[in-house]
């Protein structure tokens, strides 16, 4: 690495360290002989082909000092080659400089949980490598640039900020993460979000209004952008006399309306519960009599997930009654529903029952599966019991519309825990959950393999943590009967259904992978599984595992040993993959290694 490289990495290490401009004593970066590139500085990655530097992770390493991006940016030979700059969970002060838009090949700038203050430049907008930022848990005000520019950007976190302003319409489709919880952005939520974004990503703006949050845009003044907003401070001009009159009148001519529409929908109210009486509670064939005016009504104004179905007429079939859950479909009906997700398989809302008791509702797309099988397959469901394994509540079904109901888990998933917000993980509370989910898929397999159900979509956003934090699966059994290629009347398993078991444990390995690199299972265009065989092939082990459970000092050979049995299960051939009471019990003793280790250790 050239002098003048090495010079500048030592002067940004001793300005963001804020040790009195000495550099942090924790990291080997040494003004002697060494050399970044072919030392291994810690935190520091080469290319090894022409030795420039192409990351600098230098995540929670106690940093106090200020941001000097500046320096970075502004030398060519570190612009010209730096792609990941990541300085997550330190104490680092100061702005994000201009410099930063001179840093053209940055992919990845991660900057979360430090005190940065200040605006975020609009060179920002000028790095069109970008794919992912995280600003989140700072100080940061202002408004956003015109981020929405970068066409490959995928990750944007900025939640826990001051930032103010509209937000720029993204191409949200483009986006795996998106957050900006806990600023003052004010105005509408662009409409393009819906689907791809719940509420949980906006929340905390008082003045963000529109979907997925459950307030209205009601005050016409919101579809306004800034500098209209600003114009019309100024005094209206003839011209906006004229258009706000419009928007009165359209204003009053919509309270006529709504009023209107609440009476009828009293009346409505009367008709579906007359109508849920006149069944005899079991018979889901059975047509109550409500009137069709009211179905218009239930589907718009009270619960998306009745709409479109126009079949509120047949009962709800309850399989487990917890405590305090007391369910009717009436009463998820008129209860107010939150879309929490849009998957392949369904949507899914979450629902505030009177009692201020939450469930999820799924409610499943393009499932060509009888009413009489679909209620024979929840039978089944819901008789094989796993304490770590989500079973619905109740079911409905009809010929248009199939609804599950489960409890809602307010810990949120696994994919949550290691790709949302940095928080402590540590490698203990991993290895417990990889065996707590290889024991309950065990359990399931065995219990349900003579059914051919299995998970048939299993993946980290599946893995839901309940109060306790501890592992559950959930939507086991929801896959399309289609997807699943089996069906549970077809008995014994031939060696096509077979395959149905190997599928699930795939994704099985695919998530101990996620918890053992902390990787996405598509970030950046890379599939995961494919990128751990290459660095292994590579002979680069090492390189794989979550950089914070290297700098917790995690036993190395018992994420090797971790690390194996997941690559056995993402086989590329079904048949070497292991089976799930096998995998359990190679998970279980490498747990039981760890857990003689800690004894010792004490
Ligand atoms: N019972 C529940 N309680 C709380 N959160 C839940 C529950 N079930 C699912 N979720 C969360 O809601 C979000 C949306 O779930 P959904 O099942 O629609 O999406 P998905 O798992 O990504 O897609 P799909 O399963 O359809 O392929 C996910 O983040 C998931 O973790």
């Amino acid at each position: 690495v050239e002098d003048e490289v090495k010079r500048t990495l030592i002067q940004f290490l001793a300005q963001v360290s804020g040790n009195d401009g000495q550099q942090n004593s924790t990291l080997i970066w040494r003004q002697d002989s060494s050399d970044p590139c072919k030392d291994l500085w810690q935190g520091v990655y080469c290319d090894p082909q022409n030795m420039s530097i192409k990351r600098l992770l230098l995540d929670r390493l106690n940093l106090s000092g200020n941001l000097g991006v500046a320096m970075l940016c502004n030398l060519q030979p570190l612009a010209a080659s730096l792609a990941f700059l990541s300085l997550d969970g330190n104490k680092i002060s100061g702005v994000i400089a201009s410099e930063i838009g001179n840093c053209k090949q940055l992919t990845h700038l991660h900057l979360s949980g430090n005190k940065l203050t200040g605006d975020i430049p609009s060179s920002l907008a000028m790095l069109n490598n970008l794919k992912s930022l995280d600003i989140s848990n700072n100080e940061i005000s202002g408004p956003l640039p015109n981020l929405s520019r970068i066409s490959g950007l995928n990750m944007f976190l900025a939640q826990n900020n001051h930032l103010r302003g509209t937000i720029p319409a993204f191409d949200f489709s483009n986006f795996d993460q998106f957050n900006v919880s806990f600023n003052n952005f004010s105005g509408r939520i662009p409409k393009n979000v819906y689907g791809y974004f719940s509420a949980d990503s906006f929340l905390g703006n008082p003045e963000l209004c529109g979907d997925p949050l459950p307030k209205n845009c009601s005050d016409q003044f919101m579809f306004l952008s800034e500098t209209q907003a600003k114009e019309e401070s100024k005094g209206p001009s003839k011209q906006q006399i004229l258009m706000y009159s419009g928007y009165a009148a359209l204003g009053v001519i919509i309270v006529l309306f709504v009023v209107l529409k609440l009476c009828r929908r009293e009346k409505g109210i009367e008709a579906l519960k007359n109508g849920i009486g006149a069944t005899d509670g079991g018979g889901i064939e059975k047509h109550s009599n409500v009137s069709s005016e009211y179905k218009d009504e239930v589907s718009r104004s009270e619960f998306s997930v009745a709409s479109e179905s126009r079949m509120v007429s047949q009962s709800l079939i309850v399989l487990s009654r917890p405590a305090a859950i007391e369910l009717k479909l009436e009463d998820l009906l008129r209860a107010p529903a939150e879309l929490i997700g849009r998957g392949k398989n369904g949507s899914l809302y979450k629902v505030i029952l009177d009692n201020g008791i939450m469930v999820v509702v799924k409610r499943i797309k393009d499932w060509t599966i009888s009413s009489q099988d679909f209620k024979q397959r929840m039978q089944i469901l819901s008789q094989a019991k796993d304490p770590h394994v989500l079973s619905p509540l109740a079911f409905y079904c009809s010929k248009q519309e199939k609804l599950l109901v489960y409890e809602y888990q307010q810990n949120g998933s696994l994919f949550k825990l290691l790709h949302g917000t940095p928080k402590t993980f540590d490698w203990t509370s991993r290895l417990g959950i990889a065996a707590t989910i290889a024991e309950a898929l065990s359990f399931m397999h065995q219990e349900l393999g003579h059914h051919g159900i299995v998970h048939g979509n299993l993946k980290s956003s599946n893995i839901l943590l309940n109060k306790n934090m501890e592992p559950c699966i959930s939507e086991y059994g929801v896959m399309g009967m289609d997807d699943q290629r089996g069906s549970i009347f077809a008995s014994p398993i031939d060696a096509g259904a077979l395959d149905i078991f190997k599928e699930d444990v795939y994704g099985f390995g695919v998530i101990l992978l996620e918890l053992l690199t902390g990787k996405l299972v598509k970030g950046n265009g890379i599939d995961l599984t494919d990128w751990v065989q290459s660095v292994v092939r590579e002979e680069w082990t090492g390189e794989v595992f979550d950089k914070s459970l290297i700098s917790e000092y995690a036993s190395e050979e018992r994420m090797v040993n971790l690390l194996q049995v997941a690559i056995r299960c993402v086989n590329r051939s079904p048949q070497a993959r292991p089976g799930m009471n096998q995998i359990a019990l190679m998970i279980n003793t490498i747990k039981e290694d760890e857990e003689k280790s800690l004894i010792y250790e004490l």
